[in-house]
């Protein structure tokens, strides 16, 4: 097939016969690759590139980038996705899926010539990820470079959309993200996909499920049906909804793995060490500072567990190059940080599973789960990061007593071979008392404590597998304390189950009587502990609400308002610190940086605090009061109790004990709320001042009606007034909300903006979108290539550099439990692979 014209001419004459000759080249190309696939017998066997029909550029391009071997999915699903036939690819992780689909993209358009603007959009490849997509991206770069003339471009946001939408008129391949080539879908025009051929989904299982399956649904219906459909997944499932939905034609399954023992790498030694969570962080820390020759890949389950980690570690200087990802970085940073690990040959990166699937970082010689992933599927990605083609790779995942039998079980179903070893003893450093200091000394990291401790709870709150995440088993107060907290900040959801929200929902109906059930903890706080009943006054039946609490008995919301003891701070062990802290260095701790901190955005927290003073405490000294010719202050600022300011003309003192309370005091404005309003007197003859009443003789009193019923009226007119005022403060409440969400709104809207502009101002790395062919293009896709060859050949060389076995820390031993039945092996510390095949060898005898 002649290639398609580009209606674009070219600067320069001489260049013209070049490309007739090349056009006439792969004329005669194109013809002979059509018959030698033709007669391909994909059910082979075929051990090199080189037993294919591919064409002379993508020949080039492996051969470039030293791919002369096929790998196990290669030799089969290639063959297949070269003569059109839909695919379900499942192979482990590493074994060069992504080779296995870009091949046939490059060959089929190629053959179909599907090349330059006219030709419109030939194949999508769409990834779960922006840093999936960009490595699929480099990959098609890389054996593309060497004469492929198609235009290929990456969507995935971070660019503004008009830029998006300017090249993806012109392009032949894109690789994209699910959301953002939908975006384009509906409001790009001149995106044509009426010529669409392939269709690829790498991490297909993932793209299908819950999270992007409306996308994904959406994006198909503007796609041809008559194309063909490639799914790669080391998880893939045959799930005949999935194949209805993408309406696959006679799909091949080829799957490397279904008939193997194991679902994951045989290179990859796997093991899971007893973690209760309130010692995670202390055998993480034993663990990073025992492998400091090492590259690390952590596991956590949220990003503000990885924010928390990453700045806890960060303090305390493992001695190794810390490193952090998570999904709310701006994409800049994110490309930047896998950038740095991936050419790191040390290092530690604490990630979300935002690089759980697919990417492939070179030579990772650890990864660590330190939060149970959510099931067996996410394990094995997970670990796949490590063990990647051929090369050896550790795995290590921390579980929760817990979570062991259930997890252990979800491995089993799914192959993982997995055996606990356990942390020798003497390796095990506590980091418990300096993350409590360092939280301590520093707000924001206590902050990202809080943050860390909700976000971990939440995500055991919200898994699907009761079988192994029950949030009623894990210890919570222990795990608070791990992070530096004094004590378990109060989650909605953790402060009662659904029969006790029930419960209490219907307390007040049941009247007077006072029930004994109340939760065990009756510290404090409306809501959360203790239960709200209906006390009714036997005398004038005026029915007040009071709260129960086993050791307190019958409390009303006053009692319990003056009965708070510093509910913000004090667990035991923190008082302690403060004590400690303040005998030793003979000064207050400042804690009032901490009341803005404390302010958590996140809903999940009820947490309210009273500061204790010290230096800099939210305490004023009357010279901090604007009028302090009005006030007198009792209490003592260097005992750190809170004080008591007596306002004039305030009918009851004022107790100082919080930075809000603080700023009040300081506002002239808001202090006259706090006074009495006044009252009107008349003055007798002798110029002294009285109540009204006190001047009215009995007879005007009388002729106003009985005293009751002047009493009654007064105390309705009262009842009003106070109702329309509760009315307006309502409305005022219901306004501050809004105005506060829009703010946020707004907020959040001028940051997407701000990382929008960032990119646009070429903040980027250039990834963004990348235009690799067609006519002019050619040139700039070729420069690109050249400039990024050397790069990836750098990276080739890591990959394939043959580096001597890294001695592995012996930072765990055996499981002693499952060993200590064992004769041969009992007590014996096996660290590194050698270690371990002599053992085997020694047992077998
Ligand atoms: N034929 C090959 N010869 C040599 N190396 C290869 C070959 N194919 C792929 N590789 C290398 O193997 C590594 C893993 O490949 P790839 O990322 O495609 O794996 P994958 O199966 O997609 O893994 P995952 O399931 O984690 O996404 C890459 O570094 C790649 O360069």
């Amino acid at each position: 097939m002649a290639p398609q014209p580009t209606g674009r001419t070219r600067p320069t004459k001489p260049k013209k016969p070049q490309r007739n000759n090349k056009r006439k080249r792969d004329d005669v190309d194109v013809e002979a690759l059509e018959s030698a696939v033709a007669e391909l017998d994909p059910k082979a066997t075929y051990t090199t590139f080189a037993e294919l029909p591919l064409s002379e550029p993508t020949r080039e391009g492996l051969k470039s980038a030293h791919f002369s071997t096929l790998t196990d999915i290669q030799a089969k699903a290639v063959p297949l996705a070269l003569k059109g036939r839909d695919i379900l690819g499942a192979a482990k992780t590493g074994s060069g899926k992504t080779l296995a689909f870009l091949i046939p993209v490059l060959e089929n358009l190629y053959r179909a010539q599907c090349i330059g603007g006219d030709a419109g959009l030939g194949a999508m490849v769409i990834s779960p990820t922006r840093e999936l997509a960009i490595q699929i991206f480099e990959v098609l770069r890389t054996i593309g470079r060497k004469g492929h003339i198609f235009a290929a471009g990456l969507v995935i946001g971070g660019k503004s959309l008009r830029e998006e939408q300017d090249a993806l008129a012109r392009m032949n391949i894109v690789v994209c993200t699910p959301g953002r080539i939908l975006q384009h879908l509906s409001q790009t025009a001149a995106f044509n996909v009426d010529n669409l051929r392939m269709l690829v989904l790498d991490e297909a299982d993932r793209i299908l499920d819950m999270g992007f399956s409306r996308d994904l649904d959406a994006i198909i219906e503007y796609l041809p049906t008559d194309r063909q459909t490639l799914l790669f997944s080391a998880t893939q499932t045959k799930k005949v909804g999935d194949l209805a939905r993408l309406s696959l034609r006679d799909p091949e399954y080829v799957s490397v793995h279904e008939a193997a023992t194991a679902a994951t790498p045989a290179t990859l030694q796997q093991n899971y060490v007893l973690t209760p969570i309130p010692e995670k962080l202390d055998t993480l820390w034993s663990f990073i500072t025992s492998s400091k020759k090492s590259k690390i890949l952590v596991f956590l389950s949220s990003g503000k567990q990885v924010r928390f980690v990453y700045e806890a570690f960060r303090h305390m200087q493992p001695g190794i190059p810390l490193l952090h990802l998570h999904g709310r970085q701006k994409q800049t940073a994110r490309l930047d940080i896998t950038d740095r690990f991936r050419r790191a040959q040390h290092s530690c990166l604490f990630a979300t599973d935002v690089v759980a699937r697919g990417i492939d970082f070179p030579a990772v010689d650890w990864v660590v789960q330190v939060d149970c992933p959510e099931d067996a599927d996410t394990y094995i990605h997970r670990v796949g990061r490590t063990a990647r083609y051929e090369r050896e790779g550790r795995a290590v995942l921390f579980l929760d007593p817990s979570e062991e039998e259930g997890m252990l079980k979800r491995l089993e179903q799914k192959r993982v071979p997995i055996e606990r070893i356990s942390v020798r003893g003497k390796k095990q450093i506590s980091v418990k008392k300096q993350v409590q200091s360092m939280c301590f000394q520093d707000p924001q990291l206590k902050y990202l404590g809080q943050k860390a401790f909700a976000s971990y709870t939440r995500s055991l709150h919200v898994q699907k597998d009761r079988e192994v995440f029950d949030l009623q088993k894990y210890d919570l107060e222990g795990f608070a304390a791990s992070l530096g907290l004094p004590g378990a900040p109060r989650i909605k959801f953790l402060r009662a189950d659904a029969e006790e929200v029930k419960r209490r929902k219907n307390a007040p109906r049941m009247g007077p009587e006072v029930d004994d059930d109340v939760s065990a903890d009756g510290d404090d706080e409306e809501g959360e502990m203790g239960v709200e009943r209906v006390k009714v006054d036997e005398k004038n039946g005026v029915r007040t609400k009071v709260k129960v609490d086993e050791k307190n008995g019958v409390r009303t919301k006053y009692d319990r308002m003056f009965e708070r003891k510093n509910q913000d701070v004090l667990a035991e062990h923190y008082a302690k610190m403060v004590k400690t802290d303040g005998d030793a260095g003979g000064e207050d701790v400042d804690m009032s940086r901490l009341d803005g901190e404390q302010a958590v955005d996140d809903d999940l927290f009820d947490v309210k605090r009273r500061i204790p003073a010290g230096e800099g405490s939210p305490v004023p000294s009357l010279s901090d009061i604007d009028d302090a010719d009005e006030a007198s202050v009792t209490g003592d600022p260097a005992t750190g109790t809170s004080r008591t300011v007596h306002l004039a003309g305030a009918k009851d003192p004022l107790i100082i004990d919080s930075k809000r309370r603080e700023k009040l005091l300081k506002s002239k404005k808001k202090l006259l709320k706090l006074k009495d309003k006044g009252s009107r007197v008349v003055f007798d003859d002798e110029g002294l001042p009285h109540q009204v009443y006190e001047m009215q003789d009995d007879e005007a009193f009388r002729s106003k009606g009985a005293a009751e019923e002047q009493r009654r009226q007064y105390v309705d007119a009262e009842a009003e007034r106070v109702r329309e005022q509760d009315g307006r403060d309502k409305v005022l409440a219901k306004e501050k909300k809004r105005e506060k969400r829009e703010k946020r709104k707004e907020r959040e809207r001028a940051a997407e903006e701000e990382e929008e502009d960032g990119v646009e101002k070429g903040e980027d790395d250039g990834t963004g979108v990348g235009l690799l062919g067609g006519e002019d293009a050619m040139a700039n896709f070729l420069a690109d290539a050249q400039a990024s060859g050397s790069d990836f050949e750098e990276e080739a060389d890591v990959e394939v550099e043959e580096q001597p076995p890294k001695k592995q820390k012996k930072w765990f031993q055996k499981d002693v439990r499952r060993d200590s039945d064992d004769e041969v092996g009992a007590g014996k510390e096996i660290g590194t692979f050698d270690e371990l095949e002599a053992e085997a060898a020694r047992l077998l005898g």
